[in-house]
């Protein structure tokens, strides 16, 4: 299988375990991978037959604005499992950083996999 890959995607969102942290809009970076089988698409130069990043850009931005979740986990399972059902994904990736949560680290989070390749 192929892959499709959104890097370093910057969305703000309602994240936190802290009362403070769930007043306020915070920034998660996500990398995603997707697995997708690009060769029907690169075979007739056609968009409807590829994984439309962009789209997919769009539908992480749309959830991270709606949702309000306490840990990264809960926020990287239920996006892993929205994208999967909306774009008839079979296989993701999924790295949810959030920047500046530990004073001495570049970012903490998670990274999940989920799906067959
Ligand atoms: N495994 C996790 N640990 C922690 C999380 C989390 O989402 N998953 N969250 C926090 C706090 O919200 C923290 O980010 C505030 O700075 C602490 N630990």
């Amino acid at each position: 299988m192929d892959i499709v890959f959104i890097e370093k995607i910057e969305v703000a969102t309602v994240i936190g375990v802290y009362d403070w942290e769930k007043t306020i809009s915070q920034c998660l970076t996500l990398d995603l991978q997707m697995a997708w089988d690009n060769r029907l698409a690169a075979e007739n130069d056609d968009i409807s037959k590829a994984l439309d990043y962009a789209k997919v850009a769009e539908a992480v931005e749309q959830f991270a604005a709606n949702s309000r979740f306490e840990l990264v986990e809960t926020f990287a399972e239920r996006l892993a499992a929205l994208l999967m059902q909306q774009f008839g994904i079979v296989w993701i990736k999924l790295k949810v950083t959030k920047p500046g949560a530990v004073a001495t680290a570049k970012g903490v989070g998670v990274e999940i996999e989920r799906g067959c390749r």
